[in-house]
């Protein structure tokens, strides 16, 4: 579905990604760990153009992407969840949603938004500023629907949630996945990132010094240690 190879991005003189490799199969989840700094947003942003100083190839569906301008790439299907959910506190939420619908048509209707999110139809009138942290995390991700994606990226979408909102966001995720949605997903908790994903990545320094499955991971924590802000 989405491949990165070799992908170098700089902010100005800055050289942030030194050459990342890294693919998600359609369906599956793919989580990318790491610190703070670390390039996790960078990626992130690389794939949907808004770090427009790149080398490297970034394949959507065999199609080279990189050298696209945002609007182009998310009109090929790849939807973003924005660290810090970005919503507009002073919309509604049917009006938050409505803004983004697709014009093609698809899948993903405002009424199979509110069958995934109940939480959200109880609130659709209500203005998006006055939601908890965990509503507006749900809104940002049905937000993101509404555009039909092949594709979903997710900065961070439980950042900042008690741990019980947490949890109501990664079930809803969990659904998604179950549904056949393919994401790619940068978490910093690592029980929360592992719960969902078929394969990690983590970064380190804008590099991959880790690729495998969560079971793997599992039984290595001592690379987890080593690159995760965890104390053993
Ligand atoms: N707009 C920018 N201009 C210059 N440098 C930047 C910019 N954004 C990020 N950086 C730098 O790029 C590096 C990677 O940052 P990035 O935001 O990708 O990390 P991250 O892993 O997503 O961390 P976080 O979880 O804190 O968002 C950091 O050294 C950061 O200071």
């Amino acid at each position: 579905m989405l491949e990165l190879k070799s992908v170098h991005s700089y902010y100005g003189e800055s050289h942030v990604l030194h050459g990342i490799n890294l693919e998600v199969q359609k369906g599956k989840v793919v989580t990318l760990l790491g610190r703070n700094g670390m390039g996790k947003t960078t990626t992130i942003h690389s794939i949907i153009g808004f770090v427009r100083k790149k080398q490297g190839e970034i394949l959507l569906e065999g199609e080279n992407i990189a050298g696209l301008e945002s609007h182009q790439i998310a009109r090929k299907g790849i939807g973003i969840v924005p660290q810090g959910r970005r919503i507009f506190p002073n919309l509604t939420v049917t009006e938050n949603l409505s803004v983004f619908a697709n014009h093609k048509g698809g899948e993903w209707t405002l009424e199979r938004i509110f069958e995934l999110f109940p939480r959200l139809k109880e609130r659709e009138k209500s203005h998006a500023g006055n939601l908890s942290g965990g509503e507006q995390s749900m809104l940002s991700i049905g937000r993101a629907l509404m555009r039909n994606p092949k594709i979903l990226l997710l900065d961070e979408p439980t950042e900042g949630l008690s741990p019980l909102m947490v949890g109501e966001v990664m079930e809803i995720l969990l659904k998604l996945k179950n549904s056949g949605m393919s994401m790619l997903f940068v978490e910093q908790n690592i029980s929360t990132a592992l719960s969902i994903a078929d394969d990690v990545y983590i970064l380190s320094k804008g590099q991959v010094v880790y690729h495998g499955q969560p079971e793997e991971l599992q039984e290595n924590m001592n690379i987890a240690y080593q690159y995760l802000a965890l104390s053993s």
